[in-house]
């Protein structure tokens, strides 16, 4: 048996063709501002891939590249103009940032209307909450695949591996949401391969190359693989051993070309969805 292959890169351009079709009915170009400081190396794929997909969907989007030694000070009266600038609909700060700022007060100074990250405590809360809001690209973009995928969760037992702010606690909320039985499984769990092997469905978001292997997964399981890690060979693998999982699993999401995409093309839809809720369209 060898299991079905998620394709999220396809499935991103689906989304990004509807995107734009959207976009080009509307009498406005929705904005959106991605704020770089330094140069972290992961960041780099991502901002240039990003800014391509923006400009071919009909986004005005533009990268504010900061030196490396900016202080946080200097930051938060970026992010002041950029929420006081009416043709900016959506805010994300690239991270990780340099160690002389805190992530949270940048996190926190985005006006939660133009969180298109998902990450202000107030959207983290609202989702939690059940209430509508912006919902990290990430997570956002791993339920787009389950769904286009047919996959049925409803009562399904779903493990999430990871509790980031970004990508595990987010995900937890929408599979329970999704009527999930969810476990969310950490670097303190005891027994991380038992978890694993209890899932129907298994997102791995932990950034540890290929830790998950192919004896973690129940026959038949739909494997997300979240993770991006770049091997010294320079291999980009994800946080599931893929060659094992390939033979066990039902469906998996690959890397490149699974979930990496889809954060992409969901930044874009959480941007085109906060232009039409502050704009009132
Ligand atoms: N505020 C903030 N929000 C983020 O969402 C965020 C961030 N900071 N910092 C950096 C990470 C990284 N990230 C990626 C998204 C897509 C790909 C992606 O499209 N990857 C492709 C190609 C990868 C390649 O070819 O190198 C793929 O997986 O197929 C990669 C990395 C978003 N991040």
């Amino acid at each position: 048996m060898t299991a079905r292959i998620l394709d999220g890169k396809a499935i991103a351009a689906r989304l990004r063709a509807g995107l734009a079709a959207r976009v080009a009915t509307l009498s406005f170009q929705p904005g959106l501002r991605v704020v770089r400081v330094g140069d972290d190396p992961a960041s780099g794929v991502y901002v240039r891939n990003k800014d391509r997909a923006a400009a071919e969907a009909g986004f005005d989007s533009a990268t504010i590249h900061l030196p490396a030694d900016t202080t946080e000070a200097a930051l938060l009266a970026t992010i002041a103009r950029l929420n006081a600038d009416p043709a900016v609909d959506g805010i994300l700060v690239q991270l990780p940032l340099p160690a002389q700022i805190r992530a949270e007060a940048a996190i926190a100074a985005v006006d939660p209307a133009k969180d298109v990250d998902g990450f202000h405590p107030i959207n983290a809360g609202r989702l939690a909450a059940g209430q509508p809001g912006l919902v990290p690209c990430t997570p956002r973009g791993v339920m787009h695949i389950l769904a286009e995928s047919g996959i049925d969760l409803r009562g399904a037992r779903a493990v999430v591996l990871g509790r980031s702010q970004i990508v595990g606690r987010p995900m937890a909320q929408l599979l329970l949401g999704a009527d999930c039985t969810v476990t969310v499984a950490h670097s303190r769990t005891r027994d991380i391969a038992a978890e694993c092997r209890r899932a129907e469905v298994l997102v791995a978001a932990v950034g540890r190359a290929e830790m998950v292997r192919g004896d973690w997964i129940a026959p038949g399981a739909v494997v997300v693989d979240v993770g991006i890690n770049r091997l010294a060979d320079g291999r980009l693998v994800g946080d599931v051993a893929y060659a094992e999982a390939l033979t066990v699993a039902g469906a998996i999401t690959p890397v490149p070309g699974g979930v990496g995409p889809m954060t992409i093309a969901c930044l874009l839809e959480n941007t085109l969805e906060a232009a039409l809720a502050r704009r009132g369209t």
